[in-house]
């Protein structure tokens, strides 16, 4: 039928492509092809083999147009955690999958792949937006904690999950096989690394304790490779410090920071002309560098990453592949016009394999 041939055209396609990165011959090609074919006619879906899985993951994330960190995206390191079905072993290669890619600070570019969505069986799905997050309450005082968690936190809640009621609460992992009972569990402290911000000279958050989790964890998008879905992959790099500095602290609709870095930092709030917004956002990007720093953990400034980025951008060309990208997610948001990806284009066109995003679980 249609998808059975569907399904064909995209596994030879991903095949020819990553038998050809890999140095197989034509016959191995031919010989894995006609294998496939075989499996996808008889049963609608074929499985991936260890190697083509590892490197279809590495190729999805070449392929990821909003993404500045791709230079290193043949050093993914791929856990195959296919098989993985029952709940409390699917939380154990959540744990791990956290700890090894934190590895005390020196983070490893990790991606946890758990079974795939296949025909008659129970799919599994992550009901976080990342592994490490924390906490958002609404409460008539205004907002406690990160309001982008405001929906997923009332969910956790309904489940029985109870917070501490802080700003940096973190949430427990919530998984769901098939349309079984969602189930949650609390991430064991000992395997959580977090950094206090702090600047280097100034007390610019006065007496407010300010922290954030050391590693990024994306764990709600799907990977595609060759026309099979993995609903459940969870994947970490480090952080760019703008993320954290320029977005997570200082979108008015996040923690909403600036006004009392300004303050602490005796700028004249009461005129734009003052660029007291700019000053205290470079003040608070310097602390975030400064802070991941001082505690050993990981971090990548945005001129060291678009710097990076250049190098990714001249190496695929060495290697007779396109770059594609998203010019608009690909600068930073402090001062984007500093780095080469502003003045120049990129065309956003989608190659499989990617990632992509997925409905969410939950209303
Ligand atoms: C190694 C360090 C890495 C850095 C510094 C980095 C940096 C970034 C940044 C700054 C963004 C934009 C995020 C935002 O604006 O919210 C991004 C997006 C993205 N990155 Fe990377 N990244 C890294 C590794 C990875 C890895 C390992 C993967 C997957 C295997 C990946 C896949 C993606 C994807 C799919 C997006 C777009 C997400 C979306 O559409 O919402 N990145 N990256
Ligand atoms: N540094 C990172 N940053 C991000 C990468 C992908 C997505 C995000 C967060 O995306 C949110 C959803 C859309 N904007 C914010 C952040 C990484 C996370 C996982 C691997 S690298």
């Amino acid at each position: 039928n249609t998808d059975r041939a569907k399904l064909m055209k995209e596994a030879e396609n991903f095949l020819t492509n990553c038998y050809d990165e890999l140095g197989y011959s034509m016959t191995e090609l031919n010989s894995r092809v006609n294998q496939v074919n075989e499996e996808i006619s008889s049963n609608g879906f074929y499985a991936h083999t260890t190697e083509e899985l590892k490197h279809g993951a590495k190729m999805a994330w070449r392929n990821s147009n909003k993404c500045i960190g791709r230079l290193f995206w043949d050093r993914l390191h791929v856990i195959d955690a296919r098989g993985t079905k029952e709940e409390n072993a699917i939380f154990e290669q959540l744990f791990n999958h956290i700890s090894f890619a934190t590895n005390g600070g020196k983070i490893i570019p990790t991606i946890t792949i758990f079974d795939p969505v296949i025909p008659g069986e129970d799919p599994i799905r992550i009901w976080n937006h990342q592994l490490l997050r924390y906490a958002g309450y609404e409460t008539e005082q205004g907002v406690i904690g990160d309001p982008d968690s405001i929906t997923f936190t009332k969910v956790c809640l309904e489940l029985g999950w109870e917070g501490n009621g802080t700003a940096f609460d973190l949430l427990p992992l919530v998984i769901q096989v098939g349309n079984k009972q969602p189930m949650w569990k609390e991430i064991p402290e000992e395997i959580i690394m977090e950094v206090p911000i702090e600047h280097p000279t100034e007390p610019i958050f006065g007496d407010m304790e300010v922290k954030w989790y050391g590693v990024p964890i994306i764990s709600d998008m799907r990977l595609e490779i060759g026309g099979i879905q993995y609903c459940a992959a969870p994947f970490n790099g480090w952080y760019m410090g703008t993320e954290v500095g320029a977005r997570n602290f200082a979108d008015e609709n996040r923690y909403n920071l600036l006004p009392l870095v300004a303050n602490n930092l005796n700028l004249d709030v009461q005129t734009n002309r003052s660029l007291w917004k700019d000053r205290a956002l470079v003040e608070l990007n310097l602390a975030v560098l400064y802070s991941y720093q001082q505690h050993g953990v990981t971090i990548v400034d945005h001129h060291t990453a678009a710097q990076q980025f250049l190098a990714f951008e001249n190496k695929e060309i060495q290697s007779g592949r396109d770059v594609t990208g998203m010019w608009s997610w690909l600068i930073p948001p402090v001062s984007p016009a500093t780095t080469h990806v502003f003045h120049k284009r990129y065309e956003n066109k989608v190659i499989t394999p990617n990632y992509y995003y997925q409905e969410k679980p939950f209303i």
